[in-house]
Parts: C-alpha cells; structure tokens; sequence
C-alpha cells in the first residue's frame, strides 16, 4: 500500500501528513531532512509507550531519542503536567531547532504542542499521531491547548507541526471505544459540508472500524484534505474554521461537566453534542427532522452516544449552560453554534438565544 501525502497550505509554515499502513518504522526517513541536527525528544503517554514505543524507536534508529512517558488520559492536559512537561523538556536542553515529537492521542498533541508553543518562545514539534483522532482532526492543524476548570481547551496558542506521520496500522492496539470515539471526528467532515462522504460512512463505517484498512487509509485521506483545507482558509478560526467545532459547544459541555474523566470520551462528547446539533437546527427550523434523525442512526449504531441517557449522569442544563458560556467563540458574551440546515449544510449561527438553548437542554436532560 502507498504512502499519501495530504499537503497543509500555510505558505512559509505549510507541512505533509504522511498517511500509510506500517510507516512508523520509516518515521526517521521522514524526519531526517527536517533534522538539524540528530536528536529528538519523544513525548508519549504510558500505553502508547506500550503498544507501538517499541515500532517507532526502530524507526528513528540512528537518531539520539530520549522518551519522556506520561499518565494516559485527558486529565495530562493539566497545567500540573504542563509545568512538569516543560521542565523535563527544559532539562533535556531541547532548543529551538529541535523537534519534539508528539507520539500519541489528542492528549499528547494538544499537550506537547502547547508546551512547543511557549518553550523558548516556540519550539518545532512534529505529530505522530496513533489514535483515530488524532490521526483525522487533532494532529492537523495547530491547535494546541490544555483545560481549565472552567472550560475545555481554555489555555492555549495556535502552532503548526512541522510533519504529521499517521501510520493507520497504530489504530491495531487501539481500543474499540477509542476507535468509536474519534470515528465520531469523522463522521463530522461529512456532516460540515459533504453529504456523500457521509453517505459513504454510512455504508462503509462499520467495516472501518472492524479495521479495514483501504477504508481506514481513505477516511483518514479524506478526514484532512477536509481539515487542511479549512486550515490554510482561516489558520486561526476567525471565519469558517469554526466549522470543525460542530457539536462541540455542547460536547465541551459535557466533558467539563464530567470533570474530564474517563466517563465521558471527547469523541463520545462530539458525537452527542453532533447530534444535539441538528436536533436543534431541526426545532429552529434550519434542517428537517429526517436530517436529525438520520445523524443519530448512523452514531448511536456504531456505539456512541446520542442520547444524553445514553451517559453515565445527566448533568443538569444550567451547568451545561454554564460550561457553553465559556466558550471560546462567544462574542460579547452571545453564544455561537454551529448548526445546519441540512447534512453536509454546516454554518456558524451567531447569537444564538442562550434561554432558548438553556430551555432546549432542560427538555432534554429533565433537570
Ligand atoms: N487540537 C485539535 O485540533 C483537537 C481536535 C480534536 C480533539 N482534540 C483533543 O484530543 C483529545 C482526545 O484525543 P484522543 O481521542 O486521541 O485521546 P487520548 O489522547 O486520550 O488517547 C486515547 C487513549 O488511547 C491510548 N492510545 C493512544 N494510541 C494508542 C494506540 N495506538 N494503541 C493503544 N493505546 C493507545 C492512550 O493512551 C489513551 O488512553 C481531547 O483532549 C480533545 O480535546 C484536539
Ligand atoms: O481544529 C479545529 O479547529 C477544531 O475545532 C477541531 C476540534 O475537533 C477540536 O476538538 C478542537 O480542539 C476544539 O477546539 P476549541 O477551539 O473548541 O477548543
Ligand atoms: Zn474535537
């Protein structure tokens, strides 16, 4: 099987996804000509470390690698860990030109990206991204950042890797919820703006996540051309890359509300917050119910939830509320969602009436 390669256009700052099946042990070849000089610095969480350290140390061989191994979960991206991050990275003697590789899920990318963003005032970094996730959204696209009690992602920049290395055969060693929950990424481009993709997921999704792997490369080919586009339009969401955000505003919502534990996945959070989405583009009258419904099949039949019963709790609407007030696209203090006026019909709806959402979430939470 051959290598794609997707291009992220952003002038000076433009960057290759190299997207194939068995490619980490070329991740070194990749590399080399971005090397000034042979060292790296590997930053991973301890199942990664596990699952696939081993297939990437074989492909930086020749290169000095020191590893550094976090805690597994959304809980690293904490300013705790980032304080401990940039210290050991400090300790290292990482300068500028070197590059610190991202070795890992979204956790990892958003983590290791920030911490590349402020050390020394910006570091270069590169995405090995080895979830589904990451591979289609997180890796791509710069956007780094850690939480904050008051919100997700509050603490952040925007900085671009310098390559992304998605080798789909990482997906392997990874968990059938995980894989469900950045599926939910997916399924999002062909909500945005292309209903056949979504037509295609419908019928090609499950063989997708049973692992086929042509159908795993072409999502994942598709999932950033999508994104690569939108980035090199509007690198820092201050127009229609707020697009990509569709059901996050309610599913940031949720995650934050779950304290950002493993109850609630972030993918598993889009796939609701998706749905929740066009459920209320369809009660304002944007999309058709079909639509809505059509959306919540698809999701709820590959395992994911579209039902806020569907959770472990159901958080009570005010403090969803709360958590969608933190937004970051909120303009003077009015909400922003994006809704759609059909399947592959996204658009960003300013001022959105925040009692009528409140009244919305009441109706679907009972609380
Ligand atoms: N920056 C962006 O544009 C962007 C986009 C989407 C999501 N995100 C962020 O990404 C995060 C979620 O990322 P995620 O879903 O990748 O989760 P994750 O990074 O927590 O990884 C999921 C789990 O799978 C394990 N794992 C990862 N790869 C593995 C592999 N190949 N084999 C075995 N185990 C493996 C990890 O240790 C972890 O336990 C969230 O914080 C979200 O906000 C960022
Ligand atoms: O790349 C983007 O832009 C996205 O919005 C992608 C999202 O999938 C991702 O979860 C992102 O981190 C959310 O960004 P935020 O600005 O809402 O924190
Ligand atoms: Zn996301």
């Amino acid at each position: 099987m051959t290598t794609e390669i997707v291009r992220v256009p952003l002038g000076d700052r433009a960057y290759d996804i190299q997207i194939g099946e068995n490619i980490l042990g070329k991740a070194g070849e990749f590399l080399s000509p971005l090397l000034k000089r042979k060292r790296v610095v590997v930053v991973t969480d301890k199942n990664v470390f596990a699952a696939q350290g081993a297939s990437l140390k074989a492909g930086l061989a020749g290169i000095e690698t020191d590893f550094i191994v976090l805690k597994p979960g959304e809980a690293t991206k904490s300013f705790d860990e980032f304080q401990k991050l940039t210290g050991r990275l400090l300790d290292l003697g990482v300068e500028r030109d070197d590059i610190v590789i991202a070795f890992g899920g979204g956790v990892i990318g958003d983590l290791t990206g920030f911490a590349c963003a402020v050390l020394r005032r910006g570091c270069r970094f590169a995405q090995i991204p080895t979830t589904l996730l990451a591979q289609v959204d997180s890796a791509v696209g710069g956007k780094t950042a850690i939480n904050a009690p008051q919100g997700k992602n509050l603490i952040g920049a925007f900085h671009q890797p310098s390559i992304v290395i998605a080798d789909t055969a990482s997906l392997n060693t990874l968990s059938p919820r995980e894989l469900r929950a950045g599926y939910a990424e997916v399924v999002k481009y062909g909500l945005i703006d292309d209903e056949p993709f979504f037509a295609w997921l419908e019928k090609q999704g499950t063989a997708l996540l049973a692992g086929d792997a042509s159908a795993r490369i072409w999502a994942v080919k598709k999932s950033c051309e999508a994104k690569a586009a939108i980035v090199g339009a509007d690198e820092q969401e201050r127009g229609k890359r707020a697009l990509l955000n569709l059901g996050h505003t309610f599913g940031h919502a949720f995650e934050a509300a779950f304290g950002y534990s493993e109850k609630l996945l972030h993918g598993e959070g889009v796939a609701l917050g998706m749905v929740l989405a066009f459920e209320y583009s369809a009660r304002l009258g944007m999309c058709s119910p079909d639509d809505a419904e059509r959306v919540k099949s698809h999701l709820g039949a590959c395992d994911l939830p579209v039902d806020v019963h569907d959770l472990p709790e159901v958080p009570p609407a005010s403090t969803l509320v709360e958590f969608m007030k933190q937004d970051k696209k909120v303009e003077h203090g009015a909400l922003t969602l994006i809704l759609a006026d059909a399947i592959g019909g996204s658009r960003i709806v300013k001022d959105a009436n925040i009692d009528d959402v409140s009244a919305f979430l009441k109706e679907k939470t009972g609380r």
